[in-house]
């Protein structure tokens, strides 16, 4: 049994210290406001995730971030790309702590992942630091769905400590040492996703669907080349695994988001109908950057920034992919 801080009380996070109580661990989610630990310690329910559900009892909420996080032998991360910067800055992380990251995007401004942030914020070595991906939609994951997942992480014991951590009878998680294809793999799919729901919202069908998969995972698969990735993550489940659930699930908010901008609606009146984070969004912008700085052709991503930002409308976005200049198929 193992003492864990879960920061973060969104989706993902809430599902996570479940999944973890599931396990036996001591566990005690972060969330900002006072009537949100009261309704988890009291009522064992997340007032404004998976509200029909019954948390664990032994699930404990806390405001105070240094409380939360007193004796965690793990602390996991669960809020969004853009605000772990400035969340982690208030923080102070033990330094016997192993810390693992959930967040799936890249730093705008940096272009930095954001295992290389949590180095940067809390001084922490690369060994110190697990990253937790793969296809799970917390809805299913909440709801106990059998899922599996990789822990990356530079050293080899971390990772397997940390898989250790979160295997219940439901979430199997493998782990792997290639963090930067991990982490990558995470990032880049929702901005895939972004794209299949546009298509799909104007009402194209699988085709459309599978052959964006597939030349959204040859873009990935150059990006992560290019960075040092290992190319054979790719086809793992942070790699195609996450694709394909991000892209194939009405769960997926990335894909939502998508669909929504293909039905005609604009990027500020979505995003002010949703409380939840579609990363994909912001993170389309950092990706094209890193793909400017190594050099490699990211046409779907550049399409998709050229859609958020407003010079382009979803349908152009299609047509505009379609005339590429023909070339062979290769990645
Ligand atoms: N939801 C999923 O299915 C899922 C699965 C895997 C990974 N993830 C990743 O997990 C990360 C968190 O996503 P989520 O689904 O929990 O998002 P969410 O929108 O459901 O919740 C985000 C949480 O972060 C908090 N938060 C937002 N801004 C903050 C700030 N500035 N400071 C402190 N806290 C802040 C919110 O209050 C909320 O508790 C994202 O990177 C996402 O890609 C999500
Ligand atoms: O809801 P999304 O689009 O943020 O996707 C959630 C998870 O990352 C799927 O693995």
């Amino acid at each position: 049994m193992s003492t864990v801080a879960v920061m973060g009380s969104g989706s993902w996070g809430t599902a996570m210290a479940l999944t973890l109580s599931d396990n036996d661990h001591r566990v005690t989610i972060r969330a900002r406001r006072a009537e949100v630990c009261d309704k988890i310690n009291n009522d064992h329910r997340n007032p404004d995730y998976f509200t029909d559900l019954e948390l664990p009892p032994s699930l404990r909420a806390e405001r105070d971030p240094q409380i939360a996080m007193q004796d965690a032998e793990f602390v996991v991360l669960a809020v969004p790309s853009q605000s772990l910067r400035e969340t982690l800055s208030q923080w102070q992380i033990s330094d016997q702590a192993v810390i693992v990251s959930l967040a799936k995007g890249i730093e705008l401004g940096s272009g930095l992942r954001m295992s290389q942030v949590i180095m940067e914020v809390t001084g922490a070595g690369p060994e110190r630091i697990a990253v937790l991906t793969g296809p799970n939609l917390s809805h299913e994951i909440a709801r106990r769905q059998p899922a599996a997942a990789v822990v990356a992480s530079v050293r080899e014991e971390t990772a397997i400590a940390v898989q250790q951590l979160f295997h219940t009878a439901t979430f199997r998680p493998y782990t792997n040492t290639d963090v930067i294809g991990c982490e990558l793999g995470g990032a880049t799919k929702n901005v895939i996703a972004l794209a299949v729901g546009m298509a799909a919202g104007m009402g194209y069908g699988a085709n459309a669907t599978a052959s964006l998969i597939t030349r959204g995972l040859a873009e990935i698969i150059r990006l992560g080349e290019a960075m040092g990735a290992d190319p054979h993550t790719f086809s793992g489940l942070a790699g195609i695994g996450d694709l394909v659930a991000t892209c194939s699930s009405p769960l997926s908010r990335n894909r939502t988001f998508g669909e929504e901008l293909g039905r005609g609606r604009t990027v500020a009146e979505i995003a002010g109908s949703t409380r939840q984070v579609a990363e994909g969004v912001k993170s389309c912008f950092s990706i094209k950057a890193l793909a400017e700085k190594h050099h490699v052709e990211m046409p779907i991503t550049y399409a998709v920034c050229a859609v958020i930002e407003g010079s382009l409308d979803p349908r152009s976005l299609v047509q505009a992919l379609l005339a590429r200049a023909p070339k062979p198929e290769r990645y």
